[in-house]
């Protein structure tokens, strides 16, 4: 009964869903939606604040909004800011308006993603002219290439060229022509650097105007945050690129596509979420499942919100209510329960229809993903970031890295994630840390992080997280080497060509056969008595000094020996003195003493200084020297 039950939900949804889409038409499209990443201090704020100043007055009609974390272009408004471009007014608008996702760290939310598509439908790169691409313009790039999002470049500051003469708000070709010729020397030689570091990266840039292929190249577009300067060039350019090449992604759907951007508690309203709205509509008293951190959150919308228009400001309540909100836009959503909602999470609306349960898997599928990249043997580090597109990216990273994974979370760092590393620390103490990537540690969890010594590493640039890691593991491993030199024995095999002191301590001069001399190595003999066969094993001591030519060496390798080394064999206190002469003489080869354990000391802490020779040596003299 159950199973027929949620066979048939589950088809209703399928219909629903091919219901939706078949109603789809080239003439509706939805708003698309754009990210802004770069580089710290590029002008992302800058450029963002140029375009949000608007001419027309604020709350009429065709007026530029402010939604939660995010703002809205109605075309009305983007007509007016690309004016300068369309004097003869042939330019086409058929998308309603533009979407700009501007809460702080945008790059996080690029990687967001509802439905499999990206949350974003396009993203600026902004890029400083004059310092080129830098180490976040490369992650970005990264980012985006990883996710297959389109994405133009605005090569911003371009009023910093020297002499450079602005046209406020001007069309950027018009504005170039109007400049002394050393000025448009300096900006093709900037453009031209800029397209080869590209090139670097795999990637065809051309300035946007001369590009012919936007499936192939990447567009460059020249601006100024501050003159205004291409702003108008980078709108005309995203209009045109999401309407001519994404319609099919951007055809309105009656279905609902949402996407949880933030998490935040508001004094007065408790925990409530920011969402983006993609498709379809959002109404008051929907029922709605939201992914969660201890399992599904299901809950009830209790109020919808827009931030109040500027004009309003001395109305008490900051915020504007809204019965049912359309797509696309971005909104808080209050309602109870939402405390361990979880950044970057699909939220879906619960219809009377559907069966609870599918809809549960369903928001908690993106995690249980990533859950089963937790390492199986329970080793690894464990990592944390500010959203599930954003933890996403870290593990794949971590993955191509091989680094092992042991815990994930999402949101800031708090005691209970130092104590889950800590279980680590017996384990393998070089895994006891966290990698947090764009989230807060709390005070108190920093303090018993340093208590117990669990490393935190903590950046917004995956590779410098990975870079900061790999340095640590690179410390840690060499001062295990450093502990363990004393047990490793380098193989050799020798051959005595002089004897210059013959007990107390040993001097000889030696050939080297195989392998290389080192301070340190013990040295033994093996003796088989030509009656009984018996084999003896006769440890002569430890080399205590080398010279060659009466120059001393800490190592010698056989190339080098060349006339011969003298080497200084000296016993433990609790060995007995042998003799030359006595107990060995020139007929014997003197082999190091390796053992079981001397072979287990080079394999864990040496492997890669081992030689393939020193390895065969290894394995020719274990049987002579009867080691198992
Ligand atoms: N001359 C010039 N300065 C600019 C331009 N755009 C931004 N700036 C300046 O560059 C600095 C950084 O600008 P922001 O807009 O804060 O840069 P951002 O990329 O948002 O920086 P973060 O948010 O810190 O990553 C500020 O001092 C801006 O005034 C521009 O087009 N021309």
């Amino acid at each position: 009964m159950a199973a027929q039950k949620k066979a048939d939900a589950a088809k209703r949804r399928a219909d629903a869903h091919q219901a939706a889409l078949a109603a789809r038409n080239k003439d509706d499209l939805r708003s698309p939606i754009c990210c802004i990443l770069g580089h710290v201090d590029t002008g992302k704020t800058s450029l963002l604040d140029k375009i949000r100043q608007t001419n027309v007055q604020e709350g009429e009609a065709g007026g530029i909004t402010q939604q939660i974390g995010a703002t809205y272009f109605p075309v009305d408004a983007i007509k007016t800011k690309t004016l300068v471009l369309n004097k003869d007014g042939s330019q086409e608008y058929k998308i309603p308006g533009l979407l700009v996702i501007d809460t702080p760290g945008h790059e996080s939310f690029t990687n967001l993603r509802s439905r499999g598509s990206s949350l974003c439908n396009i993203a600026i790169l902004v890029v400083d002219i004059m310092h080129g691409l830098e180490p976040q313009t490369l992650e970005s790039l990264r980012l985006l290439r990883d996710r297959k999002s389109p994405f133009i470049v605005a090569l911003n500051k371009v009023d910093r060229l020297y002499g450079w003469e602005a046209t406020p708000d001007n069309a950027f070709r018009d504005s170039l022509e109007k400049q002394k010729p050393s000025v448009q020397r300096e900006f093709e030689h900037r453009v031209k650097s800029t397209i080869l570091a590209f090139a670097e990266q795999g990637l065809n840039a051309v300035l946007y105007y001369d590009n012919k292929s936007f499936a192939k190249n990447v567009s460059l577009v020249p601006t100024s945050a501050h003159t205004g300067e291409g702003v108008p060039d980078m709108i005309m350019l995203l209009v045109n690129l999401t309407q001519q090449r994404m319609s099919d992604r951007l055809m309105y759907l009656s279905e609902l596509e949402c996407t949880v951007l933030e998490v935040k508690v508001i004094e007065g309203l408790g925990t409530t979420i920011d969402v983006i709205l993609s498709n379809g509509i959002l109404r008051e008293g929907d029922k709605i499942v939201v992914c969660g951190l201890n399992g599904p959150i299901i809950t009830q919308i209790r109020a919808l919100l827009t931030p109040q228009p500027l004009r309003e400001l001395r109305i008490k309540s900051s915020y504007v209510h809204h019965k049912e909100v359309k797509a696309a836009l971005g909104v808080k959503v209050v309602a109870p329960d939402l405390e361990k909602a979880i950044a970057g999470s699909r939220l879906l609306v619960v219809s009377p229809d559907d069966d609870e349960d599918d809809l549960m898997d369903e928001v908690m599928s993106d995690l249980t993903t990533l859950l089963n990249s937790i390492d199986k043997s329970g080793r690894g580090v464990c990592v944390q970031a500010s959203t599930l597109g954003s933890l996403e990216a870290l593990l794949d990273f971590l993955k191509s890295s091989k680094i092992p994974v042991s815990g994930i979370n999402i949101g800031p760092v708090h005691k209970k994630d130092i104590m889950r590393a800590a279980t680590m620390l017996e384990k393998a103490k070089e895994l006891a840390c966290i990698l947090c990537f764009d989230v807060n540690v709390d005070k108190e969890a920093e303090r018993l992080a340093e208590e117990m010594g669990i490393k935190l590493f903590k950046a917004d640039i995956i590779y410098h997280l990975f870079d900061a890691f790999t340095a640590y593991n690179a410390e840690i491993t060499e001062a295990k080497r450093k502990d363990a030199a004393p047990q490793a024995v380098w193989p050799c095999r020798l051959k005595i060509i002089a004897a210059f002191a013959k007990r107390d301590p040993i001097i000889l001069g030696v050939d080297i056969l195989d392998g290389t001399l080192r301070v340190g190595t013990p040295l033994c003999v093996v003796k088989v008595d030509p009656v009984t066969q018996k084999k003896e094993i006769i440890p002569l001591g430890k080399i205590t000094s080398l010279e060659i030519n009466h120059k001393t060496q800490d190592l010698v390798k056989k190339s080098q020996a060349g006339g011969g080394v003298a080497v200084k064999i000296e016993h433990a206190v609790y060995q007995s003195a042998k003799m030359f002469g006595r107990h060995f003489d020139d007929k014997d080869e003197i082999y190091s003493l390796i053992t079981r354990q001397s072979i287990d000391v080079l394999k864990t802490s040496f492997k890669d200084d081992v030689s393939t020779e020193e390895w065969l040596l290894i394995k020719a003299l274990k049987p002579r020297l009867n080691v198992q």
